[in-house]
């Protein structure tokens, strides 16, 4: 019998290859990717990292055993330190102050990724928690591998590559994977399939996070008080 991450990967296979293609991952490697798209991307990231790591801890307080708890636990902690100060960089980076960085809008895209984050971690199953965090270290441990292989003449882009391509997010991934696997051979069919569903939905909201940084999305301006 297959493991249950590679039943899984079939289902969001078609969803990685899109983000591979999009024009901001590409622009990642050429360096065409506009600043002001980085920017946007790195302002809505530090948001979504802040309730990431909130459902990383309710992940960690379901898990099942105590290495879940201790693994979901740090990440919950890394989420907020590494990649904290991966984009303190960026941000110092682009000149902006902590003021500006936090008086920036949590915008709907981030906002409907991190709900559903949160809502399926505090309401699902242990299980269901994994599933839905999942997404978020799967698909950048690929694209981070994937894009690796290429580089990037921009050294800001480098950086953001060499983090996520790098052997330490890659061994982390992996020790959630074998979490999944070990969860899949005992998953009923009920619980299998909304599992898959949380992968594959949190798959298409990390497509949708970059797409919305190439959009510049926003609130609708004339709707503002
Ligand atoms: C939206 C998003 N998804 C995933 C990651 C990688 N932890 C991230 N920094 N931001």
């Amino acid at each position: 019998m297959s493991r249950y991450r590679d039943q899984l990967w079939n289902e969001i296979e078609h969803i990685y290859a899109a983000i591979l293609e999009h024009p901001f991952v590409t622009g990642l490697t050429d360096g065409s990717l506009p600043a002001p798209v980085f920017q946007h991307y790195v302002l809505q990231d530090a948001h979504y990292l802040r309730d990431y790591a909130r459902a990383l801890a309710i992940t960690g307080a379901k898990g099942d055993d105590e290495d879940a708890i201790v693994l979901f636990s740090a990440d919950a902690a890394g989420a907020i330190t590494v990649e904290r100060s991966l984009h303190a960089g960026f941000v110092a980076d682009f000149g902006l102050s902590p003021e500006q960085v936090a008086a920036t809008p949590v915008l709907p895209t981030t906002l409907a990724y991190t709900s559903y984050l949160l809502r399926t971690a505090h309401q699902g199953s242990f299980a269901e928690a994994v599933a839905v965090v999942l997404p978020c270290y799967w698909i950048y441990a690929r694209v981070g591998e994937a894009l690796l292989a290429e580089g990037s003449p921009e050294p800001l882009f480098q950086r953001w590559i060499a983090t996520y391509g790098g052997e330490e997010f890659q061994l982390t991934v992996e020790r959630v994977l074998r979490i999944v696997d070990r969860l899949g051979e005992r998953l009923s069919d009920s619980e299998r399939a909304r599992c898959t569903e949380h992968v594959v939905t949190t798959s298409t909201y990390e497509w949708l996070f970059w797409d919305a940084a190439w959009r510049q999305e926003s609130w609708p301006a004339e709707l503002a008080r």
